[in-house]
């Protein structure tokens, strides 16, 4: 499996070992988030989102997701503050999710699965660059949001407006003037632990910080999501589905709420 890293049953998660030993290491996410287990930290701030429009560049099907990536060469989309402490630039936001609406969720809370999480992913600015901090264990900060079936989200239906035209793995275009905070729950409590990223090559340098209230998508919204493809142009035609990694070992890592 020369790094053709996926989800299906040859070169799925059970599989990444091979050519990413650290998928076996002492802070690999996702978790099981048992919210009897965390412990409240009244130090923790609140999260400090501002997102610049502005910034938003494409989206893309890279084969394992779609994201929509931002121009990070400036400190106008950050977060600050939460658990972590400087400047960290958003770089993209993707989503997992499932074949069906009972799991796709990375994350789950006391086993609960949700049909999909969005990830924001967050880069520390005391670093040159994304790849730089990607490697370094205070590197990056993902917000995790759940997505739960409820009401059609408007806000996400302007980026499933643009899924005709990155349909197959490779495929991006042109995506200008979305305001991610509009992703966002109104609530912004939320659970951190120190983790890594959940795909390869799973590098242990993910602050983690997991969004308690869900946002709301409609099963047709869901059933768009279904309709990318892992495969090229080409290629035989394999939906995007189930491209989630299961809960990993806690290894007795703290998970820290900001809420009572
Ligand atoms: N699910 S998640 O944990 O939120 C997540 C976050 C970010 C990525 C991500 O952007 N990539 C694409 C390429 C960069 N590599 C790291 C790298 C590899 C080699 C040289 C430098 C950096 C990470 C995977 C993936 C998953
Ligand atoms: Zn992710």
């Amino acid at each position: 499996m020369a790094h053709a890293w996926g989800y299906a049953a040859n070169n799925g998660p059970d599989k990444w070992v091979s050519n990413f030993p650290i998928a076996d290491g002492p802070r690999q996410s996702p978790i099981d988030i048992l919210p009897g287990g965390a412990s409240y930290d009244s130090g923790l701030k609140p999260l400090r989102l501002k997102y610049d429009p502005s910034n938003c560049l494409e989206i893309l099907n890279n084969g394992h997701s779609f994201q929509v990536t931002f121009a990070d060469d400036s400190d106008s989309s950050t977060l600050k503050e939460g658990p972590i402490s400087g400047v960290y630039r958003l770089k993209q936001f993707h989503f997992h999710w499932g074949a069906s609406d009972d799991k796709g969720s990375e994350h789950t809370v006391a086993g609960t699965k949700y049909p999909a999480e969005l990830h924001l992913v967050h880069w520390n600015t005391k670093y040159p660059s994304f790849g730089e901090a990607a490697s370094k264990p205070d590197g990056l900060a993902v917000v995790g949001v759940f997505l739960k079936i409820g009401d059609a989200n408007a806000s996400l239906q302007k980026v499933l407006d643009a899924f005709n035209d990155i349909r197959a793995k490779g495929k991006q275009t042109s995506f200008a003037g979305f305001d991610p905070s509009t992703l966002l729950p109104g609530c912004l409590d939320y659970w951190t632990y120190d983790g890594s990223l959940t795909t390869p090559p799973l590098l242990e340098s993910v602050t983690w910080i997991v969004c308690k209230e869900p946002i709301s998508v409609s099963c047709e919204q869901m059933a768009k999501f279904r309709s990318l493809l892992f495969s090229a142009e080409g290629e035989p035609e394999c939906c995007m589905v189930d491209n989630y990694r299961p809960p990993q070992p806690l290894k007795g890592r703290p998970v820290r709420a900001s809420f009572q």
